[in-house]
């Protein structure tokens, strides 16, 4: 009888025989399938990331979030930071990074995420302690191959324990079985087309003041304050590869240009925080950001591939003077990411906090 552990007993550089091999072989799985998550399960994440100012550098220079307070001790504590943290958009995405490998890494995709609050500024070498617990699934009406889930996730501090952020989010998740559904109906269609606002105004400025002027003008106008911003960011292998990878983001809708050739997308589509945090800095060049507060509703329309380039939109949602320090007041945008054929691939509406005139 041939001993099977001998090295020698097979050829594994003959490429017939490496084929049969492969054939035979079971493949040791990676991630969950939809059937595996049940509400109210907890998961604690494990993966090692210690946020870094090299990371949020990184992070901010490719995605072209300049604010200095991210950049120099000095603006950082004029801003009230006691000392410069590391950028809000890097820590979401390492929080969510982490967690790709226990929930989301079978494939699929983000649909959205909600509830995102910022609890606290997060310093670099900061040890990252993440949990999730399961607070929906359901069977996917239109792709009978998905189930849809929903968790909470919280980002802490694993030395103090202190919360960092935390955020409901949810993904289409593959069934290890598809589940037989009716295939889902389609919505009425309206011939006319939505209403939209004939006016669309700019605030004169980037201040709290300039977004409150524009709102007062814009009501009593019949109009909207809503304005597009000039610059656009081409997505290459290091926003759509090498950000996520440095987040530790395991999903391989990012990096697996292989088995997503077979997929809706044909390639590898950009990781949603990247997307996200490109038309996020595109606004916030637009206005004094003073401090990032929370997001709401945040939603993926569409895939984002190598090559294409990614837009921001911005309507101003309201003003509210009396929502934060002296220096700043609290103004809520929708944001919206669209690419070079102006679809859109991402909205989320988010509050924070604008420096008022000095
Ligand atoms: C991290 C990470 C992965 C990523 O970052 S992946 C990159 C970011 N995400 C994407 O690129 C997804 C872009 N979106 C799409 O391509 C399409 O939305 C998609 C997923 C192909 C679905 O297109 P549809 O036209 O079929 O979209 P529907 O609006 O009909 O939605 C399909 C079902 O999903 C439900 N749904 C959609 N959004 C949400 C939401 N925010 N919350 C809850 N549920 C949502 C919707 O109700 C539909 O349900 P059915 O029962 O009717 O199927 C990582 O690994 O985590």
């Amino acid at each position: 009888m041939t001993d099977w552990s001998d090295p020698d007993a097979v050829d594994l550089s003959d490429a017939v025989t490496f084929d049969r091999l492969l054939d035979r072989a079971e493949t040791r799985e990676k991630g969950h399938f939809f059937e595996f998550f049940a509400e109210g399960d907890e998961l604690a994440h494990d993966p090692g990331l210690r946020l870094s100012h090299h990371g949020s550098e990184q992070w901010m220079g490719q995605t072209l979030n300049h604010d200095p307070a991210y950049w120099r001790a000095d603006t950082a504590r004029e801003r009230g930071f006691e000392a410069r943290p590391v950028h809000p958009d890097y820590l979401i995405a390492c929080v969510m990074g982490i967690t790709v490998e226990d929930l989301s890494e079978k494939g699929g995709y983000f649909l959205g995420r909600d509830d995102v609050e910022f609890h606290q500024p997060a310093m670099a070498g900061t040890p990252l302690s993440v949990t999730s617990t399961v607070v929906d699934t359901r069977t996917s009406s239109s792709r009978p191959k998905y189930g849809i889930v929903t968790w909470e996730t919280e980002g802490r501090d694993r030395e103090t324990g202190e919360t960092l952020v935390s955020y409901r989010r949810t993904n289409m998740i593959p069934r290890r079985e598809p589940a037989a559904t009716d295939g889902g109906a389609m919505g009425e269609q309206d011939d006319g087309g939505p209403a939209v606002p004939d006016t669309l105004l700019s605030p004169e400025g980037e201040r709290f003041e300039d977004f409150r002027r524009a709102l007062d003008t814009a009501q009593k106008e019949n109009a909207a304050v809503a304005y597009r911003h000039e610059r656009g960011r081409t997505m290459d292998d290091q926003l759509v590869a090498g950000l996520p990878l440095a987040t530790l983001n395991t999903a391989r809708q990012h990096h697996n240009r292989d088995e997503m050739a077979d997929s809706p997308s044909g390639d590898i589509v950009a990781y949603g925080d990247v997307t996200r945090s490109i038309a996020l800095a595109h606004a916030r060049s637009d206005e004094a950001t003073y401090r990032e507060r929370r997001f709401a509703d945040e939603r993926f329309h569409d895939f984002v591939t190598l090559g294409d380039t990614i837009y921001g939109f911005t309507r101003v949602l309201d003003c509210d003077p009396d929502a934060g320090p002296e220096q700043a007041g609290a103004v809520t945008f929708e944001h919206v990411a669209f690419n070079q054929d102006q679809t859109p691939v991402y909205s989320g509406r988010r509050t924070a906090l604008i420096q008022r005139d000095t």
